[in-house]
């Protein structure tokens, strides 16, 4: 009997899009991510990859399902990576046809975020700016330092580094707004952490109270980030960075069958998780 879990991805034939069809249907596996059987792989009807076949455009074998701008009927979970303007008529469907859904897409407006929190009333969903492991992790890390430098003598300055490839079309990255918003909250400053993004002119000396972004945009980098912690005679520098997109593809995968199976074999109810809830780091002491 084939008990795989039946899956549609959204954006399929994107670069993200690819890599997941490719380690679904159990190709260049760099884990454990076996399990799924690739049942959907839609696009914007104008791709030009439209109507051939899913696993020939990811690069790895035919699998018999076409790159097509309709959703299957059949699909049991959906893995999103996709563009925000994608994101609605997705989010909608998997509403209507109460599916579990993976959201990997960033730079969503807040109406978006909004709408993901009331679908979460229905159907359950994983929503995470990055799928990696490695993210995730040093996300937590990123929170313990800021903890512990908060109050030291002299101050410290936290400023988050992103690199991407030139391709990428939101700045700064999704995982580089996470890693300030949790940051922002373990800093517990009396007044509101100011998010500044980048810095020309006469700026003034900077303000203790303040986040800096800065993103990169070179080449073919598929995601870095450096989270820099400055003080009076020392720093520390948090770098996290992938070498392909196959930590991010995985990671989706191992979200969409924790959906599907849960931490014990069932499927998880009707809510909005991230990757932490996926990993079990949501009770981290962060
Ligand atoms: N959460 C995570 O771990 C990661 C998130 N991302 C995010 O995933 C998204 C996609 O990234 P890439 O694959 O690099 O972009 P991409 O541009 O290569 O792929 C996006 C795909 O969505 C398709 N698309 C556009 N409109 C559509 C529609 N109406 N219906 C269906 N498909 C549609 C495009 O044709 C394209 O094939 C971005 O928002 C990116 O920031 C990327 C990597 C990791
Ligand atoms: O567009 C990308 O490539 C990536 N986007 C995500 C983000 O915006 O954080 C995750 C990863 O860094 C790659």
């Amino acid at each position: 009997m084939n008990n795989t879990i039946k899956l549609a991805v959204h954006g399929a034939a994107g670069r993200m899009g690819q890599r997941v069809v490719a380690l679904a249907s159990g190709a260049d596996t760099v884990d454990d991510t076996s399990g799924f059987t690739v049942v959907g792989a839609i696009d914007h009807s104008s791709h030009p990859k439209i109507g051939q076949d899913a696993g020939v455009v990811a690069g790895v074998r035919s699998l018999d399902v076409p790159v097509s701008a309709d959703w299957p009927e059949k699909a049991e979970v959906v893995i999103d990576f996709s563009l925000p303007e994608a994101f609605d008529a997705c989010v909608a469907r998997c509403v209507s046809a109460a599916c579990p859904l993976v959201v990997a897409t960033t730079g969503l407006s807040d109406q978006q975020k909004e709408s993901l929190a009331e679908a979460a009333q229905t159907i359950p969903i994983v929503w995470a700016p990055s799928m990696s492991l490695a993210v995730n992790l040093s996300m937590r890390m990123a929170q313990q330092i800021t903890k512990a430098l908060r109050d030291v003598a002299g101050g410290v300055d936290i400023e988050i580094l992103e690199r991407h490839h030139r391709f990428k079309a939101d700045a700064p990255s999704g995982t580089a707004l996470k890693f300030g918003e949790l940051i922002a909250d373990a800093m517990n400053a009396d007044d509101p952490v100011k998010h500044v993004h980048g810095r020309e002119g006469h700026t003034g000396q900077r303000s203790r109270n303040e986040i800096g972004y800065h993103a990169i945009r070179v080449g073919d980098n598929p995601g870095e980030h450096t989270i820099v912690f400055g003080m009076l005679g020392e720093k520390i520098e948090l770098n996290v960075a992938a070498s392909n997109r196959d930590c991010y593809a995985s990671g989706a995968l191992a979200a969409a069958k924790w959906l599907m199976r849960g931490n014990d074999g069932g499927p998880m109810p009707a809510g909005l998780y991230n990757m932490f809830d996926v990993l079990g780091m949501a009770d981290a002491d962060a």
